[in-house]
């Protein structure tokens, strides 16, 4: 703690040292693995119980092992089975109706129909899947209304800490926030027109009132309320926003009985809400100091400030001199400092330990989860005890840093040449309407011309053959022949389907940025660095951490094959820059955009040769365009210029007569038509089911004179949807979308579907799409 540590401290102290969560899948995925086989039946709820409790006991052991105190509300309990925002509305009892059969009569959810919330059932939809700010984590979208009941109706969260206790440890339990849980939500399906889920904030706020009792009642000294939703602009006014802040945390500041709380604001600068918090009676609240700055000009005598100084979204080793400069920084604003990581650590892979192929340079630069709760403990020291505490951490961390800055691969004359090089025009292709006359000639394509987005089902042969090919178990020529053999089945499925637009179906690509990490110099890729994208799904992110260039095709042979198989065109199939980005661990030591562009023209080369292996029609998926669209307005623009601008420096190179298509897999479109429009491709796909198609008139209204594809299925939940149901959406498309400039496809990739549902879907969408057409 620093010396000038005000009178007003809270008792208990806030610990020294804490992270602001932990990832929650396992090391070795067991959470992923115990819900699947729960969900597929051949285990039961009491074996899913059994592993979560577990993993929850070997997290804990490992924090406290790491250096956090059993003892002092330092370790974070902020276990989930698949979405902490669902565990909100489980807790909170805001139950949609159409799953209101779900409610035992205590107003409980069981496992499995928290689950059927999560992955829908029959013709009852999931709740909607959006992304968590600015990350690549997925939460559910709570449905709220005037009619939702707002009841305590779990224990779990309580029933984790106590469980924690039992076993030693004096736990913090983190929750997500009454205001991000409110703005986040969307209205209910009986909602009347104009409500805001926000106006029910009173209602909600009396459940919080008596959850923190009951966490007070189990001995909980420290509570952890998340509220990310105030470090970004919304769709509500910040005044208002500002005001509820204050009537949140006053209230439950103002609550007789509760722990002591800590409000946490990860992923960006509070600003102007933090003198709210400050002033509104909450002991503690924990600043993102990575991706916010150090406040200036604010008292915050009396408060704890914990100090986000440790990246929890980024992977590479803590700065700790800058770190120190910050927590001094934030010392002399005159609160108590502890040190904390900016966000929760779920956004990082476990552990750097199974790592070693990475090399001991690169592994020096890197920090995961358990890596960075040592950086946090070490600053910690530092802090209370003076640097001399640590001097040989620091001198490590410090010839870490220097090993980074002096290697060739992240400085390469070639690829800085090539960049200094680019001109304005090597991002404009012709006119659209150019282009649209050279494609069409060239193709013909009907009306409402049907595609899928890349990826058809990865079976486990798949799998297998790919593992087996990466152990050395099988040849080149094996593999080769494996793959060859699936595009084959594929391409012939998806003729004798009738869709007009074929793919070859991706079965080479493990995932869909990892397969150009692994062929592209500047990237490494871990072995088990997995984090959890939503529910039990984990990507894995490769490590960008040098120049980018790329030494040889990466897709041209699989394009040309599957077009050897049919006369009709076969998509040609690439990641773009800013997804490539936003799904691995990029260097932090220069500007995303000078990164992108090295992508970019990598892309570009990748673009030219597929158009001389004969491939006409060319997708570049950015389904991550929004995500890493900075959560303030200020920042947009400039984030949109260059993203937009390093998609263009990758297909800008394209013919009139080549179609490029683009996906992006969601269709909050208001938001970024603009960038999308920027994008300039001939033919966008969009996730549209879900949301049943609301994009459109937006996209009406704004103009859009290129080609759109908006999902009629929806590929994350097992159900297959209806001809009927798929009709339905097609003449809605089409009451504010001309047929001509329509597409018909899924909402995104079909790599995690089976091909019974596959099939059964693609038979409907191609028959819905004749029937309207
Ligand atoms: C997350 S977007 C996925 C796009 C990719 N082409 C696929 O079909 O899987
Ligand atoms: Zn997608």
């Amino acid at each position: 703690m620093s010396d000038n540590t005000p009178v007003a401290v809270p008792t208990p102290a806030f610990p020294g040292g804490t992270v602001l969560g932990y990832p929650r899948i396992g090391r070795m995925r067991e959470l992923k693995k115990a819900l699947e086989s729960f969900w597929k039946g051949t285990t039961t709820e009491a074996d899913l119980e059994a592993t979560a409790k577990e993993l929850r006991s070997v997290t804990r052991e490992r924090m406290a092992g790491l250096g956090l105190a059993k003892d002092d509300s330092s370790i974070p309990s902020n276990f989930s089975f698949y979405d902490h925002v669902l565990d909100a509305s489980v807790t909170f009892g805001a139950i949609p109706t159409r799953f209101a059969r779900l409610r035992k009569d205590d107003g409980s959810v069981d496992l499995a129909g928290y689950s059927t919330i999560a992955r829908g059932e029959g013709a009852d939809a999931p709740l909607e899947m959006t992304k968590w700010f600015d990350s690549n984590y997925h939460y559910l979208v709570p449905e709220i209304g005037p009619e939702t009941t707002f009841a305590l109706s779990s224990t779990r969260w309580v029933d984790e800490f106590t469980e924690a206790k039992g076993a030693g440890y004096l736990t913090r339990p983190v929750i997500t926030g009454p205001l991000t849980y409110l703005y986040l939500a969307k209205p209910s399906d009986d909602a009347p027109t104009g409500f805001a889920p926000i106006e029910r904030l009173d209602d909600l706020l009396a459940v919080y009132v008596e959850l923190l009792a009951a966490f007070k009642a189990a001995g909980a000294e420290w509570v952890q309320i998340d509220e990310p939703v105030l470090v970004a602009d919304i769709d509500a006014d910040r005044a208002d926003v500002l005001a509820n802040a204050e009537k949140v945390y006053a209230a439950l500041a103002a609550a007789a009985e509760r722990p002591q709380i800590l409000v946490a604001a990860p992923m960006g600068s509070l600003e102007d809400a933090l003198p709210v918090l400050a002033a509104s009676g909450v002991e503690a609240v924990a600043l993102d100091l990575v991706k916010g700055a150090v406040p200036e000009g604010v008292d915050l005598a009396g408060l704890t400030v914990v100090a986000g100084v440790v990246d929890g979204h980024n992977i590479w080793r803590t700065d700790a001199d800058k770190a120190l400069a910050k927590l001094e920084a934030v010392a002399a604003l005159g609160g108590a400092v502890a040190v904390g990581t900016a966000t929760s650590l779920f956004h990082v892979p476990h552990t750097l330990e199974g790592e070693e192929h990475l090399g001991e340079e690169l592994l020096s630069w890197l920090s995961f989860a358990d890596e960075k709760i040592g950086e946090v403990v070490t600053l910690a020291t530092a802090l209370r005890e003076g640097e001399d505490a640590v001097a040989d951490a620091l001198a490590e961390t410090r010839a870490a840093l220097a090993s980074r800055a002096a290697h060739p691969g992240t400085n390469r004359a070639d690829v800085r040449d090539r960049l200094a090089a680019i001109t304005p025009a090597d991002r404009d292709r012709a006119a659209y309407p150019v282009r649209e006359a050279a494609q069409h000639e060239r193709f013909q394509l009907p009306e409402l011309a049907t595609t899928t987005i890349g990826s058809f089902p990865q079976t486990p042969e798949i799998r297998k053959s790919r593992a087996a090919w990466a152990k050395g178990e099988i040849d080149d020529a094996a593999y080769e022949a494996a793959m060859k053999a699936e595009i084959q089945s594929v391409v012939k499925l998806q003729e004798d389907l009738d869709l007009d637009v074929l793919v070859h179906g991706e079965a080479e690509r493990n995932d869909m940025v990892q397969y150009f990490a692994e062929l592209l110099d500047g990237f490494s890729v871990t072995k088990n660095g997995w984090v959890q994208s939503y529910g039990s799904r984990c990507t894995r992110p490769s490590i960008l951490w040098g120049d980018v260039a790329r030494p040889e095709p990466m897709t041209v042979r699989w394009a040309q094959y599957a077009q050897s198989l049919s006369d009709k065109p076969v998509k040609g199939m690439l990641t773009g820059p800013v997804t490539i980005l936003a799904w691995s661990f990029v260097r932090d030591d220069q500007p995303l955009s000078v990164t992108a562009d090295q992508v970019g023209l990598a892309l570009r080369d990748e673009v030219t040769d597929l158009e001389d292996a004969g491939i006409g029609i060319i997708q570049v998926d950015e389904p991550a365009l929004r995500e890493l669209l900075p959560l303030r307005k200020r920042d947009q623009a400039a984030y949109l210029e260059w993203s937009v601008g390093s998609f263009r420096l990758s297909t800008a190179g394209a013919k009139d007569d080549t179609q490029v298509h683009t996906h992006l897999c969601y269709s909050e479109f208001g938001e970024i038509i603009d960038a999308i429009d920027g994008l300039d491709a001939d033919v966008t796909s969009i996730e549209a089911a879900r949301s049943r198609m609301e994009v459109l008139p937006a996209i009406r209204t704004h103009g859009y004179e290129r080609q759109i594809g908006p999902g009629v299925w929806d590929i994350h939940s097992p159900r297959v949807p209806s001809t009927q149901e798929m009709t339905e959406l097609l003449s809605l498309a089409k009451e504010s979308i001309p047929g001509r400039q329509l597409w018909v496809n899924p909402d995104c990739g079909l790599k995690t579907r089976g091909y019974e549902e596959t099939v059964a879907s693609l038979e409907n969408l191609i028959a819905a799409t004749k029937a309207v057409r």
